[in-house]
């Protein structure tokens, strides 16, 4: 298409205004899949690469067979649905959506160093000021899916990957649970996270909410400054009797101000803890003097502190 003086190129009726093509519909020959990144209970995550422009992403794979066998089929489009629902720094994206005779496939962001989990252990937790700035990061995560009626309900440090830029990205929304606007009872009763991370009301009369949020978060606190979750049996069961029993207790050289934010959230009555909904909220955290000094504005933007283990 020659331009003429008088006469600008006229974008082509199958380019949008500034020339951009619509999004087209991916399918899975657009991708080379290659090593596997996770295990989910009902999908693979393995690295994918759009051929056509060698963007890398990673694919949840899930086989539809056993969805449909497992009677999982309303858990994956509810999981398709928060995801496309979620637009925020710290939340995993979903890219695209497709299908062939065997599969389901979600091409989402790529975390390249991976979970945070391997992280803690590799390191045998963080050193105070990486706690800080990554529980800062993960209150900030659950504070906007909150924002969005949305609960998580399995926050856990595996659940928690991290980008290129070293910022976090939450993942694995395949048990979180959307309320309507108008919904009433912003509880929900059918299903039960990971032991470590589970909170005690769960357990007791069933019944989650953002709450039990908040606990995991407290979970994960204790667990980046010292290496280990606070509650950890034998086996699941025992570790229910030690959730229950508020059965923890923290290892030597534990700064008072972490401590103290630690002892605050993982309280048996949900409505007490720090950060409560009754108490207005994951805003009342940013005030606790743990945070004191840490900008709590514009983090996606900051540098995170190089990771490092405890002194
Ligand atoms: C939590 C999940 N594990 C993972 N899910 C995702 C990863 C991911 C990456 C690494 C990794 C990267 N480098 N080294 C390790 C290790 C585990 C990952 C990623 O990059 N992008 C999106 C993901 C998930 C999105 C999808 C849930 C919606 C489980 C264990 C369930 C498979």
């Amino acid at each position: 298409q020659t331009a003429t003086a008088e006469q600008p190129p006229q974008p082509s009726p199958s380019q949008d205004a500034i020339g951009r093509q619509p999004a087209r519909k991916r399918v899975v020959s657009d991708f080379d899949f290659g090593r596997t990144l996770g295990e989910g209970s009902y999908s693979t995550v393995v690295e994918a690469t759009e051929r056509a422009t060698g963007r890398v992403y990673a694919a949840k794979i899930l086989d539809k067979r056993h969805i449909i066998k497992e009677k999982k089929i309303k858990y994956v489009n509810i999981e398709r649905d928060i995801l496309q629902a979620l637009h925020h720094p710290f939340v995993v994206r979903l890219h695209y959506a497709f299908q062939d005779s065997q599969s389901l496939y979600f091409i989402l962001d790529l975390a390249p160093n991976g979970e945070l989990l391997a992280w803690i252990r590799k390191l045998g937790g963080l050193a105070e000021a990486c706690a800080r700035f990554y529980l800062a990061e993960i209150i900030t995560a659950v504070e906007y899916m909150h924002a969005e009626r949305t609960l998580h309900r399995d926050i856990k440090p595996e659940n928690i990957l991290l980008g290129s830029n070293m910022h976090i990205l939450v993942t694995d929304f395949g048990t979180a649970k959307m309320f309507k606007k108008d919904e009433p009872d912003q509880r929900a009763y059918s299903f039960v996270g990971t032991a470590e991370y589970v909170s005690p009301e769960l357990l007791t009369d069933k019944a989650a909410d953002c709450n039990s949020d908040l606990w995991a978060i407290g979970c994960i606190a204790f667990q980046l400054l010292t290496g280990r979750p606070p509650f950890k049996g034998s086996n699941e069961y025992q570790t229910f009797q030690k959730v229950l029993k508020l059965d923890y207790a923290f290892p030597p050289g534990v700064p008072p101000h972490a401590r103290d934010l630690v002892e605050r959230i993982l309280v048996l009555d949900p409505a007490s803890r720090l950060g409560s909904t009754q108490r207005g909220g994951l805003r009342e955290l940013r005030a606790h003097p743990f945070f004191r000094g840490l900008e709590w504005h514009g983090l996606p933007a900051q540098t995170p502190p190089p990771m490092a283990g405890p002194a």
